[in-house]
């Protein structure tokens, strides 16, 4: 393989995103694939701020979406741009349509923030949105032991599961149900990217 692949997982919170991203990394290796597999927000200077105030409560609107991006940049610089020019699949938990979706829900136009993103963040082979109702998703965070953070608020979930939405028509995305047991989600995720990896 000559060329790299940038797969990212979107979705709201407690849809599986993690789960899977690194359920389709390891069946990518076994198949011999060479993977990188990483989430945003980083562990970087700006993606521990966020996650930070995540816990102890969200920035402002302005510097929570300044944060994000300068998240991602130091992200695509240093990781996702070379280990795609190396020929890497690269898997995503989170990228810019995060973005959209929960800076959208919190005011900004959606369509402004893909504009921003895209002129600096590669455009993604394939999307797997990772889809739930707000009830269900809140559920598993619930089950994973976890107290929904300052992200994780019904109506906020709402707003941004309608924007993951949005975008299901554009060829690249593609919306996976995790509303079935893990075995049978991860077949699905597996026959997409072996049709993306086929083409
Ligand atoms: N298909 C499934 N059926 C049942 N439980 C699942 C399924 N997929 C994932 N889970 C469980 O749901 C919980 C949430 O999954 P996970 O942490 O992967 O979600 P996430 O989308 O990465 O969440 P977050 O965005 O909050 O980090 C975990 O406890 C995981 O084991
Ligand atoms: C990339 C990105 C993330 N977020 C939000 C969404 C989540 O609630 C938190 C933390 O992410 P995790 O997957 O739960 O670890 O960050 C966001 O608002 N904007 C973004 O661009």
């Amino acid at each position: 393989m000559n060329q790299g692949y940038c797969i990212a997982f979107e979705g709201i919170d407690g849809t599986g995103k993690s789960t899977h991203s690194n359920r389709l990394a390891q069946s990518l290796r076994e198949k011999g694939y060479e993977v990188v597999v990483d989430h945003e927000p980083t562990n970087g200077p700006w993606g521990r701020k966020l996650r930070e105030s995540a816990a102890t409560g969200r920035l402002s609107s302005e510097q929570e979406l300044e944060y994000f991006l300068n998240d991602r940049k130091q992200h695509v610089e240093e990781l996702i741009q070379p280990s795609m020019a190396a020929g890497k699949i690269v898997i995503l938990d989170r990228y810019y349509f995060s973005t959209m979706a929960y800076q959208g829900a919190r005011g900004f136009d959606p369509v402004e923030i893909r504009k921003m993103n895209e002129e600096f963040a590669p455009v993604p082979d394939l999307v797997v949105i990772m889809d739930l109702t707000v009830d269900d998703a809140l559920a598993r965070i619930g089950a994973r032991g976890d107290i929904a953070n300052e992200f994780e608020k019904r109506d906020n979930l709402e707003k941004c599961r309608e924007i993951f939405l949005g975008l299901v028509p554009e060829k690249f995305v593609r919306l996976v149900s995790s509303n079935a047991p893990e075995a049978e989600v991860s077949a699905r995720i597996d026959t997409l990217v072996d049709q993306l990896l086929a083409d």
